[in-house]
C-alpha cells in the first residue's frame, strides 16, 4: 500500500500514523476507526495558500466541508486562514458552533430552504453562492425583509465534462446545479441579480466536478467563464470582482490514479486566469477556489478488525471487516478503489487475492474488489488508505450500525475529535406512541 502523509510501519511491522501505532490505536479506541492525519491536512491547505500566494492575485481558498466537516477540522481550516463552503444548515451550524469567521463562510446548493437563507443572513454569512432563479427571487425577498445586502455569486455550468464518474460531474448543461452559459440562462440570471435590490452580485461561480486530474478541464472552463464575464461587461457594463472555480482537484487512491501537485493545479487555474481576464476592463477579479477531497482525503486511514471469512473455490475469497458502507459507501456509489494493509503486519508480503466485505446485510456492501493481502485472519488490523473525503461525511446508520470515532493524530498523540456513536445514540430520536405503549395481557 502507498505510505501517505506521515504513514510508515515501525520496527515491529505495525502500521505508524502521525506517530500513532494503529495497533495500539485499536486498543485504546476500538474500530471501525477513522484516523486523521493533522499534518498532512495543514500541509495541504498550505500548499493551496502558498501557491495563491506565488501567483499574485487576489485569492480565497474555501475549504470545502462536505468533503469532512467537524468541529475540530473547521478549528485547522481556521488556523490555516482558510474560508469555508458549506451546502446546509448543518455545515453552516457546526463552523459556527467551532466559532468559524462566519464572513468566510460561503453558502452552496441547490435548494437552500428559505429557513437556511435565514440562517445565514442572520449569521451575516460572507457570500451565498446563488444556484436558480427561484432561490434568487426568495433570497432578495428575505434579505428585502431584514433590510440587508448580502453577498452573491452565481454559479453557472460553463458547459465542460469533466472526465470522472457522472455522479460527480456537474459542468454540463444536463445537470441540477447551476444557470448554463451556452443556453443564455446564466447571461438572463446576471441581469435579474443585477437589477434585484437587496442582493450584490459580485460574480460567477463554476464547478465542473470532482476526482479530476487534468489541467484542461479547469483551463477551457476558465476560458468560457472569462468569454461570458467579456460579454456581459460589454454588453450590460457589469463587470464581475469575484471567479470562484469549484474544487475538484483529484487525489491518490490507487496507482491508477495519476493528480498532480495542488501547485501544479493552482499555477494552470491562474494562469489561465491571467491570459483569458486580461482581455475584459479593469483589474483581475480575485479567483476563489473550494478544494475538499484534496485536503482531507489522502490524510484519512480506515481502521478495521477482520472477522469472518467465506472462500469459495475457484472464485472467490471474501474477508469480513466491522465496518463497510455504512463508514464508506464510495464503492456502493461510484465503485470506488481503495488501497489496503494488514495494519498489525504491515511488511508480510501481500499474496492472497481476497475481496473485502463489510458487515451489513447488503451484497453491494463492499469495501474492495480482488486486493493482494497477506493472508487476513480473524483479529487483523485491516487499514484501508485515503478515507479521508466524502467517507464520514457520507457514513449512515443502517441496519442500525453505529457510526465510529475520528481520532486526530500528530506526533505521537491522539485525540478523539468525534466520539463513536452510543447505543442510546441509536435509538435517541426514537418515539414509541403512547397507543404502541406496552400493557399487561392477562388471560
Ligand atoms: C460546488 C462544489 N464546490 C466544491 C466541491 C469540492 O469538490 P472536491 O472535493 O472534489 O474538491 C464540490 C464537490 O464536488 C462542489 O460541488
Ligand atoms: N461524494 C463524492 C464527491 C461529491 C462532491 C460534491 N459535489 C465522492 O465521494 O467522490
Amino acid at each position: 500500500m502507498y505510505l501517505h502523509g506521515t504513514s510508515q510501519i515501525n520496527d515491529q511491522g505495525h502500521l505508524v500514523i502521525g506517530g500513532c501505532d494503529t495497533v495500539q490505536l485499536k486498543e485504546q479506541y476500538g474500530t471501525p476507526l477513522y484516523i486523521m492525519d493533522e499534518h498532512l491536512i495543514r500541509s495541504r491547505c498550505q500548499e493551496y495558500m502558498q501557491a495563491f500566494q506565488a501567483s499574485g492575485l487576489t485569492f480565497q481558498v474555501a475549504y470545502a466541508s462536505k468533503a469532512f466537516c467537524t468541529m475540530a477540522m473547521c478549528r485547522i481550516v481556521e488556523e490555516e486562514g482558510l474560508s469555508m463552503d458549506v451546502v446546509s444548515e448543518g455545515e453552516l451550524y457546526t463552523a459556527m458552533q467551532a466559532g468559524f469567521p462566519v464572513e468566510r463562510i460561503h453558502f452552496h446548493g441547490n435548494n437552500k430552504t428559505p429557513d437556511e437563507l435565514e440562517m445565514a443572513l442572520d449569521a451575516g454569512i460572507g457570500c451565498f453562492v446563488v444556484d436558480n432563479f427561484v432561490e434568487l427571487q426568495v433570497l432578495n425577498a428575505i434579505a428585502a425583509s431584514k433590510k440587508m445586502m448580502p453577498n452573491i455569486l452565481l454559479r453557472v455550468t460553463p458547459g465542460v465534462e469533466a472526465h470522472t464518474h457522472e455522479y460527480i460531474s456537474t459542468g454540463q448543461e444536463d445537470s441540477k446545479f447551476g444557470f448554463d452559459v451556452g443556453n443564455g440562462t446564466a447571461y438572463q440570471a446576471v441581469k435579474e441579480a443585477h437589477s434585484l435590490e437587496h442582493v450584490k452580485l459580485l460574480g460567477i461561480h463554476s464547478h465542473i466536478g470532482s476526482q479530476i486530474f487534468e489541467v484542461d478541464g479547469f483551463q477551457v472552463a476558465v476560458e468560457r467563464v472569462a468569454a461570458f464575464a467579456l460579454e456581459v461587461q460589454q454588453q450590460e457594463g457589469i463587470s464581475f470582482t469575484v471567479i470562484n472555480l469549484g474544487g475538484g482537484f483529484g487525489i491518490r487512491y490507487t496507482s491508477e490514479d495519476t493528480p498532480l501537485q495542488v501547485s501544479e493545479y493552482v499555477e494552470a487555474i491562474t494562469t489561465a486566469v491571467k491570459e483569458h481576464f486580461s482581455k475584459l476592463e479593469g483589474a483581475l477579479p480575485q479567483i476563489w477556489v473550494e478544494p475538499g477531497r484534496s485536503i482531507v482525503g489522502d490524510a484519512g486511514t480506515t481502521l478495521y478488525t477482520v472477522g469472518s471469512n467465506k472462500d469459495i473455490p475457484n472464485v472467490r475469497k471474501y474477508v469480513s471487516v466491522d465496518g463497510g458502507m455504512t463508514d464508506n459507501p464510495r464503492l456502493a456509489l461510484y465503485e470506488a478503489k481503495y488501497e489496503a494493509v494488514i495494519a498489525n503486519r504491515a511488511n508480510d508480503e501481500a499474496t492472497e487475492l481476497v475481496s473485502v466485505a463489510g458487515k451489513c446485510c447488503e451484497s453491494g456492501d463492499m469495501l474492495i474488489w480482488d486486493i493482494e493481502l497477506a493472508s487476513p485472519v480473524a483479529g487483523d488490523l485491516l487499514a484501508v488508505a485515503c478515507t479521508g473525503a466524502y467517507n464520514y461525511s457520507m457514513a449512515s446508520n443502517y441496519n442500525r450500525i453505529r457510526r465510529p470515532a475520528v481520532v486526530l493524530v500528530k506526533d505521537g498523540k491522539s485525540d478523539v475529535i468525534v466520539e463513536r456513536e452510543t447505543f442510546e445514540d441509536i435509538t435517541s430520536n426514537d418515539v414509541i406512541p403512547a397507543r404502541l405503549t406496552r400493557t399487561t395481557i392477562t388471560t
